[in-house]
């Protein structure tokens, strides 16, 4: 009998509070993509530190090709070819994309010594071989997210990974640089690589993986072949019940009210120009688009975390010079950043202290004393853990020990608790799971209902037709369309973000709808 390339069994991991693993046995052979699910805080990223190294389980064991390995670090799970490819970019940015395909395991030598040309070679053999024409000698911090990625992926190839781990890999990449990630992924598989990737994404996880592994709760709750597994049991096993509709569509608008914000010709050279925007109280406006066509920008430009060239914005119908975000608070307005993490948290300090961060003034005592209430600021946290189904729902955790998905949810959690009247979201779903997906689409049209604008950036194209009552198109730093609630579908989204006109836009509307 052969044995499998990896097999864990029963892993156990408890945090404070929290049992993250409890009694995992998977079993993965080579050329497998085992597409990993689950809803945030459901163990997927314990388990993958596990597998890496980066975490000691409790209890259990893990075994390659039979034998059992003792991954106490990541380097001797790389040693063993378990290598974990992460959300965030780790390349150096001012090396050469060469000189980073080397940094694993793999720089390139010759007679002992490191041979620059043979380096250059070697990657370029590597990234050919992923499908990738990235020139080895160029700076990597020049590349794209999705070059990086591959220049990442090729490292790992360099340290001869047998099991790659990729997190969330497509996080940040349009429609058609995750095409290409998934055929890169499919030639690892070609070369035996066992492949494991972690998605919320659940069209990719249908349309790339061999096998899908659920987990819930820290166990593992589905464990089959993909095509086995419809939508809907996929959906119930990764959220305890019945499925939903993906994007269940939320009613419209009665009728949009007043104003609240409106950019005229707002301009960042080089980066968006003369852009008009108008997002009325009641209203989910979509700004839809690819990455990189300068929605990020334009958000944090009306926000005042990046200056403007010229242009105005205009709140309430009046003239707003914002030139700060705190400024920005002072006229009700909030951002949602799309790097949450790095811009949104106090990752060490407790809940309670996040999500009233921008509140404070709110959180006075009753009477005279100037500083807030703590009883009054954690009594909101709990409020707001429970609204968006965070868990565990302790106030006093330090929000450093949440999943990535619930750090997000924390940050939502203080700019709902700021009250603010303009809600910029930007890409707020991303690394969300399904349900609680679901669950912030209405959310949004809670806000919308309680007389709010809010602006919602998205790259999905399924939930920006499903929740938006009026959308503008971006494609490279122009508005280039503005599509009321029944024209904005599919194909029309795809038509004006990629600039398609005839038999080109035929041909790419029909690859988005197979897909
Ligand atoms: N270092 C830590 N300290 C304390 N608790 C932790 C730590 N790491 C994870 N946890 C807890 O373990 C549980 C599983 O978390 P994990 O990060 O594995 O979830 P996940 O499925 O990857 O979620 P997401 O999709 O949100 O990233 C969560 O309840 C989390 O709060």
């Amino acid at each position: 009998m052969i044995n499998p390339l990896l097999e864990c069994v029963g892993l156990r991991k408890a945090y404070p509070g929290v049992l993250a693993l409890d009694d995992v046995s998977i079993t993965i052979e080579a050329g497998d993509v085992v597409g990993l699910c689950g809803r945030n805080g459901a163990g997927k990223s314990t388990l993958i530190r596990a597998l890496s190294g980066a975490v000691q389980p409790d209890a259990g064991s893990i075994r390659m090709s039979g034998g059992e390995v003792d991954f106490a670090s990541p380097l001797i799970a790389q040693r063993h070819g378990v290598v974990t490819v992460h959300q965030e970019l780790i390349n150096v940015p001012n090396l050469t994309v060469a000189e980073n395909v080397g940094l694993g395991l793999g720089y390139e030598r010759r007679h002992g010594l490191f041979s620059l040309a043979r380096q250059r070679g070697h990657a370029a053999k590597l990234l050919r071989q992923l499908g990738s024409e990235v020139d080895p000698g160029r700076l990597t911090g020049e590349l794209s997210v999705a070059e990086q990625r591959v220049v990442m992926i090729a490292r790992a190839l360099a340290a001869n990974a047998q099991v790659l781990i990729l997190d969330e890999p497509s996080a940040s990449l349009s429609a058609a640089e995750i095409d290409h990630l998934h055929l890169v992924v499919k030639r690892l598989a070609e070369r035996k690589v066992a492949v494991i990737y972690v998605s919320h994404r659940l069209d990719e996880v249908a349309r790339l993986t061999t096998r899908t592994v659920v987990m819930r709760d820290g166990r593992v709750v589905a464990n089959s072949l993909t095509p086995d597994l419809s939508h809907a049991q996929l959906v119930e096993a990764i959220t305890g019940r019945s499925a939903a509709a993906p994007h269940p569509v939320t009613l419209p608008a009665a009728s949009p009210g007043r104003e609240l914000l409106r950019t005229a010709n707002l301009t960042r050279h080089g980066v968006f120009e003369d852009v008009d925007v108008v997002a009325h109280s009641g209203e989910v406006v979509g700004i839809a688009g690819l990455v990189g066509a300068g929605r990020t920008e334009l958000a944090r430009a009306i926000f005042g975390a990046d200056a403007i060239d010229s242009g105005t914005v205009y709140v309430a119908g009046t003239r707003a010079k914002i030139r700060s975000p705190r400024g920005a608070l002072k006229r009700h307005l909030a951002l949602l950043p799309e790097d949450r993490r790095g811009q949104g948290l106090v990752l060490d300090d407790p809940v309670w202290k996040n999500v009233s961060l921008a509140s404070l003034p709110r959180h006075r005592h009753v009477g005279a004393l100037p500083w807030p209430s703590k009883k009054s600021e954690r009594a909101a946290a709990k409020a707001r853990l429970s609204e968006l189904a965070v868990t565990p729902r302790d106030v006093e955790r330090p929000v450093r020990w949440f999943s990535g998905g619930n750090q997000q949810k924390i940050v939502i959690g203080k700019w709902l608790e700021a009250e603010a009247d303009i809600y910029l979201f930007d890409e707020p779903t991303h690394g969300i799971d399904v349900g609680a997906k679901a669950e912030f689409h209405t959310l949004m049209r809670r806000l919308a209902d309680r007389g709010k604008a809010v602006v919602f950036i998205s790259s999905e194209f399924g939930e920006i037709s499903a929740v938006c009552d009026r959308t503008y198109v971006m494609r490279e730093g122009h508005i280039v369309a503005e599509l009321a609630r029944r024209d904005t579908n599919l194909s029309n989204l795809t038509a004006h973000c990629y600039g398609l006109h005839g038999k080109d836009r035929a041909a790419t509307i029909q690859k988005e709808i197979v897909q």
